[in-house]
C-alpha cells in the first residue's frame, strides 16, 4: 500500500509579521544599513570639504589634498550605496520567495470550497502583486532609519555651523512632516482598496480565460469585456486616488523645502549683512540644507511604501489565517491500521448541506461498501452522488452522522494517510499542467518504472496515443499538447490503476468513452474490483448492470440498495432509470 507523504501533514503557517520577517535577516540587514550609513557619511562630508576648498582658494593654499579627499568620499559613497542596494535586493527577494511559498503551500491545503469562494485569480494576485509590494518593505527597513539618521546628523552639523538657522530649518521641517503624515494616513486606505481591486480584476480575467471556449462559442466576448471593463474601471478609479495622493507628497515636500530655503535665506542674509555670519559658513549651511531634501523625500516615500506594504501584508494574512482542511493535530495523529473485517466505506446517517445552499445535499444517508467488488451509485442529476464521493475523500465533512473508511472514522485518519488509501477520478478528469509521466504517477509513494507505466497505458488503450506525443511520456500536457476528453478520461483511469489505493472512486467515468473504450473500461473496473473496492457514480446502465451492489439515490437520500435484478423487481425509481435507458446502447 502507498505510504502517506509526511511532508504534507503541516500546521497552519500563521500570519506574516513584518518585524519577524526582517529580524530573520537581521545580520544581512545590519550589513546593508552599515553600508548605507557609510555611503551617507561620505556624502555628508562633501559640503565640509567644499568649505575647506573655498577657504583654500581664499587663503591661496594648495588644493590637492582636499580635492583628493573629496574624490575618495564621492567614489566611496557611490560604492557603499551600490553594495547596500545589492544586499537589500537579496534580502527582499528571499523574503518575497518565503512569503510566496507560504501562501501557495497554504492555499493548496485549504478546503476546496474556500478556494472556490476566494477565486483563483484573486489568490494568484496575493502571490504576485501583493508579495511584490510587501517585498519593498525591506528597502524601507534601511531607507527610513538611514534617512532619519542622515537628517539628524545633518541637523547636528547645521547646529554646529549656526544654531539660529537650524531652529528656522527645524520649524519648517516640522510643518512639512505634519502635512505629509496627513496624506500618508489616507494613502493606506487607498492602497488596500487598490490591491483588492487588482485581485478582483485578476479573478474575473482568469475565470473568463478558463471559460474561453464557451465565450467564443456563444460570441460572448462583448459580455465578458463589459464585466472586465467594470472591474478595470473600479481599479482605475481607486488607483487614481492613490496616485493623486502619491503625487501630492512630492508637491508638499517641494513646497516645504522651498519655504525652509526662503526662511533660511532671509534669516541668513540678514545676519550675513550684519556681519554675524561668515559667507563660507552660510554657503556650507545652504549646501547642508539642500542635502536634507533627498533624505526628507526618502523618509516620506519610505512611509508611503510602508503603507502599501501594510495593506499587502493584511491581504496576505487574510489567506494565511484561513483554516487548512487538515485538523491542527493532523500531523501528530497516528496512522490507524485498516481493520481486517471492516467494510471499505461505511456511511452512518450522514447529512450534509453545501455552504451557501438552502437545501441539504444529503439527508440521513447510510450504506456499506465491501472491501472488494463494484458498487454503483445511481440516481437523477442533483441526487447527491458527487457529494457522497467527496465525503469519502474528506473534501467535505458531514454535518451530522459519520463516514468510516477501512474501519476508522475519516476524522481519525491523518488526511494524507486517508487519501493515500483512495484513488479519485473526478468528473472533469483533471490533468495537471505537467508531463504525461508526472500525471500518471500522482499519489504514488515511489516512482513507477517505465514498464509499469506502459502496462497501465496499454490496459486503458492509451499506449499508442502517448507514444505519438512529441516527447512521448515526457510531453508537457495542458498547453500546446493536450489530450481529447476521452483520452484524458483514460489517463485518469490509468492513474487510478497505478495508485495502489484500496478504494477507487470514479465519478461518471464513461461519459466520454466510445463503445470500444466503454467495453474496455468495464473489463478494467471488473479487474480492479477483484482486489479493491470500486465505487462508481454511473449514469449508463452498461456499468450499473455489472455492479455487485447498486445504491439508488434521490433528493439527497438513499432510496434503495441491492443488485440489479433485485432492484429492477422492487425499486420503482431504479426501474424508471433502467426503462429510460432502454433505448440507449449498453
Ligand atoms: N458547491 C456547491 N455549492 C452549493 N450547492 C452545491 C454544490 N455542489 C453541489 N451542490 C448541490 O448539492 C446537490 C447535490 O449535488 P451533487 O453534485 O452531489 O449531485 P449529483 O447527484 O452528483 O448530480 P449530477 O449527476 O448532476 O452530477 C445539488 O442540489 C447541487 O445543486
Amino acid at each position: 500500500m502507498a505510504e502517506p507523504h509526511p511532508a504534507t501533514a503541516r500546521r497552519a503557517p500563521g500570519p506574516v509579521r513584518l518585524r519577524r520577517e526582517l529580524t530573520a535577516e537581521s545580520g544581512r540587514l545590519a550589513w546593508a544599513l552599515l553600508l548605507a550609513v557609510a555611503a551617507a557619511g561620505a556624502a555628508l562630508a562633501l559640503p565640509l570639504l567644499v568649505r575647506e576648498i573655498i577657504t583654500d582658494f581664499s587663503r591661496h593654499r594648495p588644493l590637492g589634498a582636499d580635492v583628493a579627499l573629496m574624490c575618495v568620499a564621492a567614489v566611496g559613497s557611490a560604492l557603499a550605496q551600490a553594495l547596500s542596494g545589492f544586499q537589500l535586493a537579496r534580502i527582499g527577494e528571499r523574503m518575497a520567495y518565503r512569503l510566496r511559498m507560504r501562501i501557495m503551500e497554504h492555499t493548496l491545503r485549504l478546503p476546496l470550497a474556500v478556494v472556490r469562494a476566494e477565486g483563483a485569480g484573486d489568490l494568484a494576485a496575493r502571490v504576485t502583486s501583493d508579495a511584490m509590494l510587501l517585498r519593498q518593505v525591506v528597502d524601507v527597513a534601511t531607507q527610513l532609519p538611514l534617512a532619519a539618521l542622515t537628517i539628524a546628523a545633518t541637523l547636528g552639523i547645521m547646529l554646529w555651523i549656526d544654531w539660529l538657522l537650524t531652529v528656522v530649518t527645524v520649524v519648517s521641517l516640522a510643518v512639512l512632516t505634519v502635512l505629509v503624515l496627513l496624506v500618508l494616513r489616507r494613502m493606506r486606505v487607498s492602497m488596500a482598496g487598490q490591491q483588492t481591486a487588482v485581485g478582483q480584476l485578476a479573478q474575473r480575467f482568469t475565470a473568463n480565460l478558463d471559460a474561453l471556449t464557451t465565450i467564443k462559442a456563444y460570441r460572448a466576448e462583448p459580455v465578458a469585456s463589459r464585466a472586465l471593463a467594470a472591474d478595470a474601471e473600479r481599479l482605475r478609479a481607486v488607483s487614481l486616488e492613490g496616485t493623486r495622493l502619491g503625487a501630492l507628497i512630492p508637491a508638499v515636500l517641494t513646497l516645504g523645502n522651498q519655504l525652509a530655503m526662503i526662511a533660511v535665506i532671509l534669516t541668513g542674509g540678514t545676519r550675513l549683512a550684519r556681519g554675524d555670519l561668515q559667507a563660507a559658513a552660510f554657503a556650507a549651511f545652504l549646501l547642508y540644507l539642500l542635502q536634507t531634501v533627498p533624505s526628507v523625500n526618502a523618509l516620506a516615500s519610505g512611509f508611503g511604501r510602508l503603507q502599501a506594504g501594510f495593506a499587502a501584508r493584511d491581504r496576505c494574512n487574510d489567506v494565511l489565517l484561513m483554516r487548512p482542511e487538515a485538523d491542527p493535530d493532523d500531523a501528530d495523529r497516528p496512522v490507524p491500521p485498516p481493520l481486517p473485517d471492516a467494510p471499505a466505506v461505511l456511511f452512518r446517517s450522514v447529512s450534509y448541506t453545501h455552504t451557501g445552499a438552502t437545501e441539504a445535499a444529503l439527508r440521513d444517508v447510510s450504506f456499506t461498501v465491501e472491501r472488494t467488488g463494484l458498487t454503483a451509485i445511481v440516481g437523477p442529476s442533483g441526487a447527491g452522488k458527487t457529494t457522497t464521493l467527496a465525503l469519502v475523500d474528506r473534501f467535505l465533512r458531514p454535518a451530522s452522522g459519520s463516514v468510516e473508511v477501512l474501519g476508522h472514522d475519516v476524522r481519525d485518519w491523518p488526511l494524507d494517510a486517508l487519501r493515500a488509501r483512495i484513488a479519485y477520478v473526478d468528473q472533469a478528469f483533471t490533468l495537471l499542467e505537467a508531463t504525461a509521466r508526472e500525471n500518471l504517477q500522482l499519489g504514488r509513494a515511489r516512482p513507477a518504472r517505465d514498464s509499469e507505466l506502459a502496462a497501465a497505458l496499454a490496459v486503458v488503450g492509451l499506449a499508442d496515443d502517448i507514444t505519438r506525443l512529441p516527447q512521448g511520456l515526457d510531453t508537457l500536457l495542458g498547453r500546446e499538447s493536450d489530450l481529447s476528453g476521452g483520452q484524458r478520461q483514460r489517463m485518469a483511469l490509468a492513474r487510478a490503476l497505478l495508485s495502489d489505493a484500496d478504494i477507487v472512486l470514479l465519478d461518471e467515468p464513461t461519459s466520454q468513452l466510445d463503445g470500444i473504450n466503454e467495453q474496455r473500461f468495464r473489463t478494467i473496473v471488473e479487474d480492479l474490483a477483484l482486489t479493491r473496492a470500486v465505487i462508481v457514480v454511473a449514469h449508463r446502465l452498461s456499468t450499473v448492470r455489472h455492479a455487485d451492489h447498486v445504491i439508488v439515490m434521490s433528493g439527497g437520500a438513499v432510496v434503495d440498495a441491492g443488485n440489479h435484478t433485485t432492484l429492477v423487481a422492487r425499486c420503482t425509481p431504479y426501474r424508471e432509470l433502467v426503462t429510460s435507458q432502454a433505448t440507449l446502447p449498453h
